[in-house]
């Protein structure tokens, strides 16, 4: 439940809730969303005292990040936007903080474009390509290559309980790409007519492991086991830096009703609706895919092993990580 804070704007808030219900979704678009809300907040702050407009920033970015807690693109873009707001006025710190999410936007977009560039060039005409959930850095790698001529088909699976594969299924239709719509427990059977396989990620650990939408290892594992190489494509806001350092990524787990209405729990526990009726939905948003299982992730910074991503890391995060919102 997204935290009202008297000094965040209403239009923050709004953000905050369509990220947490879904209704903005993807770790890229989320990035996004989330450098657009603090620009708003700066626009709109009504303080007029640095401090106070500050602690508003703060503040909005805190609500913002408490909203889904393993695509790790909204902590980076919150830190990203939050270091560049400066100056000793109000006026400056406006004007500081609107001009550096425009930038983070602009170049979000850059480098989906770049690295669709760069994950192209592993598609060969003809390719047969499956993917999973709905990913724009994996879309951006496949319209690169229909824009290089290349011919391509896709299976894409569906992906429940959410079914995001049918926005992409959309999209590439949109593209006049034929599709093959499987269900999630196809793949392994589908795995025989595909070249590759393309996933984005919501965030990259340090050694290489990849988290994505739930179904994402398992997927790799059989890929690797049919040879089918598993691409992932991953702008580098996608890195974990808190990784570097230890820690764990946060697995979401998300509401029984994306997985079983109440209806079908009744159906199945003749008790339901009494708390321990015996019958527990497990709905993980993510899972973990271990390097092993990975052939490539493509940045925009160039296509890296999973065991050397770390080098990437560090290059562009440094060790000095400290959470989005605090100075
Ligand atoms: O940033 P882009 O490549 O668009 O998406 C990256 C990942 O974010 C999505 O998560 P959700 O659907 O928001 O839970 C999927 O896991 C997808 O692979």
């Amino acid at each position: 439940m997204v935290s009202r804070q008297s000094d965040v704007d209403p239009a923050v808030i709004e953000t905050a809730e369509d990220i947490e219900a879904m209704r903005i979704r993807g770790a890229a678009t989320i990035a996004d969303a989330a450098a657009e809300a603090l620009a708003t907040q700066a626009k709109r702050s009504a303080a007029t005292e640095p401090d106070a407009f500050e602690r508003q920033l703060r503040a909005a970015a805190k609500t913002l990040y408490e909203t889904r807690p393993t695509a790790v693109s909204l902590p980076n873009a919150l830190r990203y936007v939050l270091r560049g707001m400066d100056g000793e006025t109000v006026s400056d710190r406006r004007a500081t903080t609107i001009a550096r999410a425009e930038e983070f936007q602009r170049e979000l977009a850059q480098a989906q474009t770049t690295l669709g560039t760069i994950g192209s060039n592993r598609l060969c005409d003809g390719d047969v390509v499956m993917t999973h959930c709905h990913s724009t850095d994996a879309l951006a790698c496949l319209e690169a290559a229909l824009e290089d001529g290349k011919s391509l088909e896709a299976i894409v699976k569906e992906t429940r309980p959410r079914k995001q594969g049918h926005i992409t299924a959309r999209q590439l239709r949109e593209w006049d790409v034929p599709v093959t719509l499987i269900v999630d427990n196809a793949a392994r059977r589908s795995l025989d007519e595909a070249d590759h396989v393309l996933v984005g990620a919501d965030s990259i650990a340090a050694d290489g492991s990849v988290i994505n939408k739930i179904g994402t290892s398992g997927l790799a594992v059989n890929a690797r086991e049919r040879g089918v190489p598993v691409m992932v494509a991953a702008q580098t806001i996608k890195l974990h830096p808190d990784t570097m350092t230890g820690h764990t990524v946060e697995i979401e787990m998300r509401d029984d009703a994306e997985v079983l209405s109440e209806e079908q729990r009744a159906d199945i526990a003749s008790d339901a609706g009494d708390a321990d009726d015996g019958l527990v939905v497990e709905n993980p948003a993510f899972d973990v895919t271990p390097p092993r299982y990975v052939d490539a992730i493509v940045t925009e910074r160039g296509q890296f092993p999973p065991e050397s991503i770390v080098t990437l890391m560090r290059d562009l995060f440094g060790d000095a990580i400290g959470e989005p919102w605090e100075p």
